[in-house]
């Protein structure tokens, strides 16, 4: 456990997945059946973003209408967003970067905070606060698989789940990682298939997904 008071830690977080989906709600009324698409596909850990104005309350109504899914909040950036996604009902957040105020709030939390890197530095600053597993983001942008082998040299104890360009194609070069746990992305999700309400395509994508890394 990381700190005393999660409820939930993130080693365990982290092991549930291997693939967690980002999640965007425009309508509230997606919101349900995305999360069971998602979950009948096989990923249960959900990371509902934090970038439209029902995804609070979209937190809310999936913790507790899909509880065999492990609800987190994603795009949490203030102690207040931590404060408000706690109230919803999240067993996570996620931050796309940190700010020594979010760690600070995120340590003190009942939940996980996964705080993002996407430097040495940043890495060492949440390290020296007694984080150990971080948000690789934006994964591609910022090196991809080089970057986290090189980071595995010096803190080999780090696990990251990398988000941000990650796809059917790249996210297995990603899994093959010491350092690497889960991946974060969209790519189960795409904005086709939601807006036509093609659930079953969603939960095909998991599926793949899944299969890909059984047969690896
Ligand atoms: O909103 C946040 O908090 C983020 O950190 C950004 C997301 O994780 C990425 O945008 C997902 O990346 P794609 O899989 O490339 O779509």
């Amino acid at each position: 456990m990381a700190f005393e008071n999660w409820q939930l830690d993130p080693a365990t977080l982290f092991a549930q997945g291997p693939v967690v989906p980002v999640i965007v709600i425009n309508d509230l009324a997606e919101a349900v059946p995305m999360a069971k698409a998602l979950v009948a596909g096989g990923l249960r850990v959900l990371e509902v973003t934090l970038r439209t104005p029902v995804a609070m309350e979209a937190i809310r109504l999936l913790s507790k209408e899909v509880p065999e899914a492990i609800v987190g909040a994603g795009t949490v950036t203030s102690s207040q967003q931590l404060q408000q996604v706690i109230d919803a009902g999240a067993r996570f957040a996620i931050s796309p970067g940190m700010t020594r105020e979010l760690l600070q709030a995120g340590k003190d939390s009942v939940i996980p905070l996964i705080p993002g890197i996407a430097s040495i530095s940043e890495l060492m600053e949440g390290l020296a606060l007694g984080y150990t597993h971080f948000k690789f983001f934006p994964a591609e942008a910022a090196g991809g698989v080089k970057t986290l082998k090189s980071i595995h040299g010096p803190f080999s104890e780090v696990r990251f789940c990398p988000t941000g360009g990650i796809n059917e194609k790249n996210f297995l070069e990603y899994l093959a990682l010491p350092n690497v746990a889960c991946v974060g992305g969209s790519w189960v999700l795409p904005t086709e298939a939601i807006a036509a309400g093609d659930w079953q395509k969603v939960t095909r994508l998991c599926q793949d997904a899944l299969a890909q890394v059984a047969s690896r």
